[in-house]
């Protein structure tokens, strides 16, 4: 059973009308990178809850959720109406595997996301895992929109920390952006202009995670299996290791 903990709104940042990010002071707890909670809301009802990823690093004193505002959603369009003060629930003990933990070993690490699906990567670029274990890490981001790319000065600010290492690509499906791919992520993997942006392969010793839509990680998975990239299986290690959001 879940245990609750009350939490303090601190903030609700809007990066846009339905994308935004809320921060939450509670009781400390211990969670490994890439891992989700569940927020809640008791309503007349009773407590409406779904899981949101935990955006910040594991010794923040915040915690940081980013959220769409699913239009007739039942819990998100009320977090997006949250204010500083309100309170909200978060479950215990955090859940999920989509973490550095469930991945093995390999010489660059592709970080594949959709959306919201950027969250858990922000959370594990926070520590110093995924800098120790892996010489490169890309980062790839796919919005529709300009504005959906939320965090990309801390993305750009890591980008230039870690010159060599790391490499952040946005990528923007509805409208031209400057510095960003224009279209799907699939797609780029099959034409091959992902690798080109970045500079690297998509061989057998890459690791990539997938994070977002189900239809994104469908499409991915196929491309990626196709040029030898199978899903990372605990009994049977591979290179793809997924989290689909609904
Ligand atoms: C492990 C995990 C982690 C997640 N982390 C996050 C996160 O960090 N941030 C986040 O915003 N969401 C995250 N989600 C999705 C989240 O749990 C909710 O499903 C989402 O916020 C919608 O909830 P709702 O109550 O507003 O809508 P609901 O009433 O549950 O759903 C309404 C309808 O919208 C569809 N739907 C759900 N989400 C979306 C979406 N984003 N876009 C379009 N349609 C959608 C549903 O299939 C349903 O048909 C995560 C889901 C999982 C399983």
């Amino acid at each position: 059973m879940a245990q609750w903990l009350d939490a303090e709104v601190v903030e609700n940042y809007a990066w846009n009308q339905e994308l935004f990010s809320v921060r939450v002071r509670t009781t400390p707890f211990e969670f490994v990178a890439g891992q989700f909670v569940r927020l809640g809301i008791t309503t007349e009802d009773g407590r409406v809850q779904r899981a949101y990823s935990l955006v910040n690093g594991p010794d923040a004193e915040v915690l940081d959720f980013l959220v769409t505002r699913v239009e007739g959603g039942k819990l998100s369009p009320l977090l997006h109406h949250l204010q500083p003060g309100q309170t909200v629930q978060v479950s215990q003990p955090p859940s999920g595997f989509f973490t550095l933990n469930e991945v093995p070993d390999g010489d660059s690490l592709w970080l594949l996301s959709s959306g919201t699906g950027i969250g858990p990567y922000l959370s594990m670029l926070a520590t110093d895992i995924p800098w120790q274990r892996f010489k490169r890490i890309h980062l790839v981001h796919a919005v529709r929109h300009t504005s959906d790319l939320a965090y990309r000065a801390q993305l750009e600010a890591w980008e230039q920390s870690h010159a060599k290492q790391f490499n952040y690509v946005p990528v923007v499906s509805r409208e031209d952006c400057e510095g960003a791919l224009r279209g799907r992520i699939p797609a780029l993997i099959e034409s091959g202009e992902l690798e080109a942006a970045v500079g690297d392969q998509l061989t057998s010793d890459a690791q990539v995670m997938i994070c977002g839509n189900p239809d994104m990680i469908k499409d991915a998975k196929v491309i990626l299996d196709a040029k030898g990239l199978p899903k990372n299986l605990r009994r049977k290690p591979g290179n793809v290791t997924v989290e689909q959001y609904w």
